[in-house]
């Protein structure tokens, strides 16, 4: 059998008095793309921080393709796109910056990149469409050009495993378009994909599997059966259910 790209087991996170993940535990197979639904503070923003190794559940484990967080880091296969509210914008970065840091592992320690770097960064901002853009400071583009240009890093980084948190929040329509069939070609091309969102509209268009969070995984399935009525409102509360007769 082969090993899950994302292995969680049973783990548990607490912020002081707030349990914000509880025996939580998913695996998520190579090429797979997985959303994962759950209500705000279910716990998604800190799965994600568990799975890229930069909390350290106070019980359980993740692994990537077998290996600790830290060592996938480190070998560069695992990339991540933070939430937006989580970015320092002022930066002084600009779009093509921010895209060849995901070549720094590429790099060795001086950082200075080469040829191939420049060439990889230039291909991704093209796949992303952001060429014309790329020499704007990070903080001047619109909600959908930064999602994008933290795509472009992943794909510049040769990311084969890669976390989204929120991409579609405060995105226009073509920037949702151009990272979810971005999203589906890198995971034709073998990538493995977790991405939280509250569309759970675009989820079957998206996703082949979702997971439905609340401190730890209610249910794991085809997106159809997680957008089924009644599941949803073991996530959402019976609101869901409710909403026709209101
Ligand atoms: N650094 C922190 N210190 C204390 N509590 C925290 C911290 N980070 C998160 N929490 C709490 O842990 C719980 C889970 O938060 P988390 O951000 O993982 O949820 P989320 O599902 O990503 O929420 P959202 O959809 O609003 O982003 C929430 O109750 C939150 O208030």
């Amino acid at each position: 059998m082969s090993v899950p790209a994302i292995l969680v087991q049973d783990v548990t996170v607490r912020y002081g008095e707030v349990l914000a993940l509880d025996g939580a535990s998913l695996a998520i197979n190579p090429g797979r793309i997985c959303g994962l639904i759950g209500v705000n503070g279910s716990g998604k923003s800190t799965l994600f921080k568990t799975i890229m190794g930069m909390i350290k559940p106070d019980a359980g484990r993740a692994t990537i393709n077998g290996a600790s967080p830290a060592q996938a880091r480190k070998s560069g296969v695992v990339g991540y796109v933070p939430q937006s509210e989580k970015v320092d914008w002022a930066f002084p970065l600009s779009v093509r910056e921010v895209v060849m840091m995901g070549r720094y592992g590429h790099m060795g320690l001086t950082r200075r990149p080469k040829r191939r770097d420049h060439e990889e960064v230039d291909a991704a901002l093209e796949r992303v469409e952001l060429t014309a853009l790329a020499d704007r400071q990070i903080g001047q583009l619109s909600g959908g050009q930064k999602k994008r240009a933290f795509v472009a890093r992943g794909i510049a980084q040769g990311a084969t495993v890669v976390l989204l948190d929120e991409p579609f929040a405060g995105v226009d329509k073509r920037s949702e378009a151009t990272i979810t069939r971005l999203l589906r070609e890198q995971a034709a091309a073998g990538a493995t994909i977790l991405v939280s969102t509250h569309d759970l509209q675009a989820l079957p268009g998206l996703a082949d599997e979702a997971v439905l969070l609340m401190r730890r995984v209610l249910m794991h399935g085809a997106p159809e059966q997680i957008l089924h009525p009644e599941n949803l409102a073991l996530a959402f509360g019976l609101d869901v259910l409710n909403r026709k007769e209101a």
